[in-house]
């Protein structure tokens, strides 16, 4: 059956892991940029990788990293997949020989259909806010009518969901994944599994309505 993937991102504590494994989701990002307020080291990631259930994606996220730190992770971690989330070009994200999304910022309709273009090698292409001033995390939404009706590979929405607009984004955009990261938080890099809950719960449901 078809259905709607999700994604939590910026996960700093085990518990918050687990919650999510249990909520169902489909992925956890963890965040390595250090400006970040959700950023996590290799031992916090490790043992935040040693409590999850199987069949839970480990996504890296990353902006502008030097070579040498994306192949540290990639040897200190189990990560499934890279998410370059800065200005990196395509042969860079290529050069690991390892699965890897592209996030995008959203600023006009011709973005996400530029990175599908650009960015040949990633598995799917994540659509974020744009804010001049923060490559992500941003709590805000975009204008959904920008991006393409027919993405020639999986879309990630992502921006500003939380549990009350996730629904209206499943219905209208239909994308093949959803990412959230402040919108089921307390607090920047502390998650809330109620809100966690909720979240998927809205997903689902307004899936199956389609
Ligand atoms: O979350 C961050 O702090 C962050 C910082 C820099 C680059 C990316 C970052 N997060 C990336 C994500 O995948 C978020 O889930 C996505 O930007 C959506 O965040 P939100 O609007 O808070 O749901």
């Amino acid at each position: 059956m078809d259905r709607t993937r999700v994604k939590i991102c910026g996960i700093t504590r085990p518990e918050d892991a687990l919650a999510a494994a249990q909520a169902g989701a489909d992925a956890i990002g963890l965040v390595f940029y250090p400006a970040s307020a959700r950023a996590v080291t290799i031992p916090q990631a490790s043992a935040i990788c040693h409590v999850l259930p199987p069949f839970v994606t480990v996504v890296g996220l990353m902006v502008n990293p030097e070579a040498e730190m994306v192949r540290k992770h990639l040897e200190a971690l189990p990560l499934d997949l890279l998410q370059f989330h800065g200005d990196e070009s395509a042969g860079f994200c290529n050069s690991f020989g390892h699965p890897w999304i592209k996030a995008v910022r959203v600023r006009d309709a011709g973005v996400v259909a530029q990175a599908e273009e650009a960015y040949h090698g990633a598995s799917g292409i994540l659509a974020d806010a744009y804010d001049p001033d923060q490559y992500g995390g941003t709590g805000r939404t975009f204008n959904w009518g920008w991006l393409p009706e027919r993405p020639s590979r999986p879309l990630i929405l992502a921006g500003g969901l939380n549990a009350g607009n996730v629904g209206d984004a499943v219905r209208r955009v239909r994308p093949w994944a959803v990412d959230v990261s402040g919108g089921v938080e307390d607090a920047p890099g502390i998650k809330n599994a109620a809100l966690i809950q909720n979240f998927i719960r809205e997903v689902i449901q307004n899936h199956e309505t389609d």
